[in-house]
């Protein structure tokens, strides 16, 4: 089999200036979603599988109430394709999810197929245990009882994660196109180290964290009272969360994607693959 997508075939949507500007955009949906859901209670037992009884009775839901209200989220939009765009993924088993009504869309072929990633389950796991409690710290009520409002946020914040870590893909297929070569011997012996050496920009990640703490600062403002108690989030938190969560799990999706980015070529095309230059 013959690599679908060679490296001479350059594509506008792979330039990393491009994604590092998708990846900017999100920031601010990221931050804006967060300060939503930071209105509402931690509302635990919004998590907990089994604990609307009333799910079990009527829908034969065993899991979550905001797994229950992804499923149902997913399912609208499922119906719209929006899984079938290759940066959305959906959070609930896609066995679940009806087929799309509107017609299949041509997408650009920019990733490489076999090695696409669904980092979903860990990006579920890390919102419910670190980022709710975190940020609805503020709220002086552990239970609110909003548990629609507070999932109809859930499901926004969870979905513009989702799509900011799993762009680490394209950021992955940009930085192997540039450097083939390069990455071929770290992918064959498997080594994650250096596959992670290859991909960290220490200066990319440190500006965007003082970028990310300057707009937390601004956005969490009350800017109708200008009082600092009633600040809608803290800007150091965000900046934690992204660093030691987000950052990091993107390049976990961006390792992952190249462990398997030569699944299925012949000796031969990881050879015409390892002289070709970057267009
Ligand atoms: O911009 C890149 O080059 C990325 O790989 C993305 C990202 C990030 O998550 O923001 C991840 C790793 C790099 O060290 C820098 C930034």
């Amino acid at each position: 089999m013959t690599d679908p997508f060679p490296p001479h075939l350059s594509s506008p949507l792979l330039s990393l200036d491009h994604i590092r500007a998708v990846l900017q955009r999100l920031e601010d949906t990221i931050l804006f979603q967060l300060i939503e859901r930071a209105q509402f209670a931690k509302n635990a037992r919004m998590y907990e599988p089994g604990a609307f009884k009333e799910l079990k009775e009527r829908e034969q839901w065993d899991g979550s109430w905001v797994e229950w209200f992804l499923r149902e989220t997913e399912a609208a939009h499922a119906k719209c394709r929006r899984y079938e765009s290759p940066d959305e993924y959906p959070f609930t088993d896609p066995a679940l999810l009806p087929k799309p009504i509107l017609p299949p869309i041509e997408y650009p072929k920019v990733l490489y197929e076999r090695s696409v990633v669904n980092d979903n389950k860990r990006i579920w796991e890390w919102y419910r245990d670190e980022v709710v409690p975190t940020i609805t710290r503020r709220v002086e009520m552990g239970d609110d009882g909003q548990y629609g409002s507070a999932a109809t946020r859930d499901v926004e914040v969870l979905s513009a994660l989702s799509r900011r870590i799993h762009f680490g893909m394209f950021v992955s297929e940009s930085k192997f196109r540039s450097a083939p070569a390069s990455f071929i011997g770290p992918i064959q012996s498997r080594d994650r180290d250096a596959l992670e050496a290859l991909i960290t920009k220490p200066a990319v990640e440190a500006a965007l964290l003082v970028r990310l703490e300057g707009k937390a600062e601004v956005y969490g403002q009350d800017l109708n009272t200008g009082d600092e108690s009633r600040r809608k989030i803290d800007a150091k938190e965000v900046v934690r969360l992204y660093r030691e969560f987000v950052i990091p799990e993107t390049k976990v999706v961006e390792v992952d994607y190249l462990l398997k980015r030569l699944d299925g070529l012949s000796e031969a095309d990881i050879e015409e693959l390892r002289q070709s230059r970057a267009s």
